[in-house]
């Protein structure tokens, strides 16, 4: 058995740290790793030390940990985004229960149904959103994948279809969730109220107006006498009439669906049509799979390089770049002592980019997802165990649809200073990390 040894010491110039790890995460975690070797730690402002690991041996003793000595980590700087009650959050007997009711409804068939809603998302969005996509015009990327990904979210979660319904909603978490970015995600200390001034005033309004769109779709759902269980809320008020859960925990997951089910999904969409565009012969290769294929959700899902391009794009660009466990008992990560309530982290980027396992790891190939398979210890940009991602079969499917439904419909091209410049870094937007600067698109044609 291998010898443990005590954690090493958080570094020292704490200040200097947090900001380099700022400036550029994926940067200063390479870093610490060349210095300390994996495992290595890193401390995050008000939230206390974690120690990281980014090997495939690292990730399958995290993942494998046995699961009654994890939890998630406390306090979690997207708590107010959430809520405590939020499947991401809760542990033990409640996250066994919410896992149980919310699995089913991202499975097989039930996310197969959601094809040509996601299809016909993104044509909206191309030919009818409010900046439609007409050769000459500039667009930017982020927000028209945002506006795809949302919609698929409201009608597969809330059943939400009316258009105003959707505009209300819409306004309603871009404004909550840019309200959250920056400042009130890395400093705990600024979430305090300012006679209504504060930034985190202005984002408990903006949280405050979403949740009374989310209670009156519960309420309406709940008067009407059907039991509808053909969107995720249904199925969600279909268990109710169990007994469980609760309007204000049913709210959490609500909200935990709503951000965490579109922000991550649209990310992974802005980097795939980026890296597509700075590597010619992938998009060639695409455009050619895409053109004999026909155009049924089904078919296109399957379809070998698209997937290639989708899982490379999560191997490069992460968009939930660390997953966290805390122990609630003593614990050794690759040889190293966790006390009880000690954090550990796996960081994706590092396992991502581990030479050992990816050859030329920091060029977007997708061609070596076709040759060669990949284990659950050196490929998991949806985390791992039993938290393993619960939309991960929403999001490649709904990855897969867009792409090609997007590339199928117009030519796209990188303005000049983004076709040769250095590739933006990805930096924390709220519960996502993205691109620094946004990305937009000349539509051609
Ligand atoms: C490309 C898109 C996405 C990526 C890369 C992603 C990634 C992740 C990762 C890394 C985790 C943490 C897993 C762990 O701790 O082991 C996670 C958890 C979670 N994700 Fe996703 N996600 C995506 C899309 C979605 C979608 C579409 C939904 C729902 C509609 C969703 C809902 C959740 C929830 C509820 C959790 C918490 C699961 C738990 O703790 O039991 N995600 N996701």
């Amino acid at each position: 058995m291998a010898t443990e040894t005590a954690a090493p010491a958080p570094p020292r110039l704490f200040a200097l740290h947090a900001l380099a790890a700022g400036l550029d995460f994926e940067r200063y975690f390479r870093w610490r790793r060349a210095r300390e070797g994996d495992p290595f730690y890193v401390r995050f402002p008000g939230f206390g030390a974690v120690l990281f690991t980014g090997t495939p041996a690292g990730a399958r003793e995290l993942f494998r940990a046995p699961i009654e000595l994890l939890e998630p980590p406390r306090p979690n700087p997207i708590e107010p985004l959430v809520g405590p009650a939020s499947l991401i959050l809760t542990s033990g007997a409640a996250h066994r229960r919410d896992r149980t009711l919310l699995a089913p409804a991202f499975h097989g068939a039930r996310i197969r149904a959601y094809g040509e809603l996601i299809r016909t998302a993104t044509l909206d969005e191309i030919g009818d959103g409010p900046a439609p996509w007409r050769p000459g015009t500039r667009v930017d990327s982020r927000a028209a994948a945002r506006s795809i990904t949302l919609r698929v979210i409201l009608e597969a979660v809330f059943g939400v279809r009316a258009r105003e319904r959707r505009a209300a909603y819409t306004a309603a978490i871009t404004e909550f969730l840019t309200a959250f970015s920056g400042p009130l995600l890395l400093a705990p200390a600024l979430r305090r109220g300012a006679f209504g001034r504060a930034p985190w005033d202005r984002f408990v309004a903006a949280r405050a107006r979403l949740d009374r769109l989310i209670r009156e779709d519960l309420a309406a759902r709940e008067s009407t006498a059907r039991q509808d269980d053909s969107d995720i809320l249904g199925l969600l008020l279909s268990a109710r009439h169990g007994g469980a859960p609760a309007d204000a925990e049913l709210g959490d997951q609500l909200r935990t669906l709503l951000v965490a089910g579109h922000e991550t999904t649209a990310t992974s969409l802005v980097w795939a049509l980026y890296h597509l565009h700075r590597t010619p012969e992938a998009l060639r290769r695409l455009r050619a799979e895409l053109r004999e294929a026909g155009e049924s959700p089904v078919e296109i899902a399957a379809l070998p390089y698209l997937d290639a391009v989708c899982q490379e794009t999560l191997r490069l660009r992460p968009p939930v770049p660390i997953v966290l466990r805390r122990v609630t008992e003593p614990f050794a990560l690759r040889g190293v002592r966790l006390a009880a309530g000690d954090t550990m982290g796996l960081a994706l980027p590092l396992l991502h980019t581990d030479p050992d396992i990816w050859d030329d790891p920091e060029r977007f190939r997708p061609e070596r997802f076709l040759d060669g398979r990949y284990g659950p210890f050196e490929f998991a940009p949806f985390g791992g165990g039993h938290r393993r991602c619960v939309g991960a079969s929403l999001a490649d499917y709904e990855l897969r649809i867009v792409l090609a439904t997007v590339l199928g419909r117009v030519r796209l091209a990188l303005p000049p200073r983004h076709a040769r410049g250095r590739a933006p870094l990805s930096v924390p937007h709220n519960i996502a990390t993205g691109p620094r600067r946004s990305i937009p698109f000349d539509v051609l044609a």
